[in-house]
């Protein structure tokens, strides 16, 4: 199993109705093994900004940001197609500054794609990006640089108005040159209506199982992040506990002594011992 996944590899997924599996990743070591489990596409999401930096929301994050983090995942990643989140006024000034921000993750961060949050508004920006044969994924739905706009990580589309524009979105994404779309935080309903308009992949995070694949955050998914959890969330381990039970038996033997033992310990040789005391 040494496949390299590609934007065709993506393509023929949906062709052959076969799921794409999506996961964020933000290191070198994490990257390494969800790539060898197999996961098709690794997303250096700007969730980095509240999953690993602590930050509030992710509009602190910057593009220098996900380039450091980038190159992590990258050197950890033989097989997965690595898309590095546009962040927040990265792509919204003008044309130039915002190919040379997707252009900056693609040759320092290593990554093979781009995403950018946003309807009908970002259409310029992809088409450019596109042109520079930069592919790139788009983000509709809750979007979560638009925090302030929404008042807080509400499920968007519910209304008839948000609904159409949500597939309005979609389809003119479609037609700037996307090759797939997140979809996150939407009806299930909804999300299959535009899974079924187009032509090229949907990957859902809080949208239903209809989508053409699904992402979620890593460390939702291992149970190490806890600040909030939002109900599409599924937790497959519960690293959290496992994190704390281990650091709490750690300090509990370097506090008794038992660690370190002798396996874990080096030796001298006893003559060369003998000179030093
Ligand atoms: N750890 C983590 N996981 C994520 O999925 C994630 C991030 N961070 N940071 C960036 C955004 C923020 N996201 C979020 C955060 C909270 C909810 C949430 O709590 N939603 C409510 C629904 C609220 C409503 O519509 O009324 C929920 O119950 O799921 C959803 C998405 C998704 N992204
Ligand atoms: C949740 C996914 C889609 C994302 O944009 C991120 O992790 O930043
Ligand atoms: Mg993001």
């Amino acid at each position: 199993m040494n496949k390299k996944f590609t934007v065709t590899s993506f393509a023929e997924c949906k062709q052959r109705n076969e799921k794409i599996t999506m996961l964020t990743g933000y290191d070198y070591s994490t990257a390494k093994l969800i790539d060898e489990a197999g996961i098709e596409c690794i997303l250096v999401g700007d969730s980095l900004g509240m999953v690993v930096l602590g930050y509030e929301s992710t509009l602190e994050v910057t593009v220098d940001d996900i380039i450091h983090h980038c190159k992590a995942v990258a050197r950890g990643t033989k097989n997965a197609f690595i898309v590095g989140d546009m962040p927040f006024l990265s792509y919204h000034i003008n044309i130039e500054e915002t190919i040379k921000n997707a252009g900056r993750i693609i040759q320092e961060g290593k990554a093979h794609g781009v995403k950018l949050e946003g309807g009908v508004e970002v259409v310029d920006k992809i088409k450019a990006i596109t042109n520079a044969q930069i592919p790139v994924m788009g983000h509709i739905g809750l979007t979560p640089q638009s925090i302030n706009m929404f008042g807080g990580f509400k499920v968007q589309g519910k209304s008839e108005e948000q609904a159409k524009k949500i597939i309005n979105d979609a389809i003119e994404l479609e037609k700037a040159g996307v090759f797939a779309i997140v979809l996150e935080g939407i009806p299930e309903k909804l999300a299959q209506i535009i899974t079924d308009k187009l032509t090229i992949p949907t990957i859902g995070i809080g949208a239903g199982k209809y989508c053409d694949g699904q992402v979620l955050v890593t460390n939702d998914m291992l149970g190490m992040f806890s600040d909030f959890t939002p109900k599409f969330v599924k937790k497959y381990s519960n690293l959290k506990d496992a994190i704390i039970s281990s650091t709490k038996e750690y300090i509990s033997e370097v506090k008794s002594s038992a660690f370190p033992s002798k396996e874990h310990t080096f030796s001298i040789n006893e003559e060369v011992l003998e000179k030093l005391y």
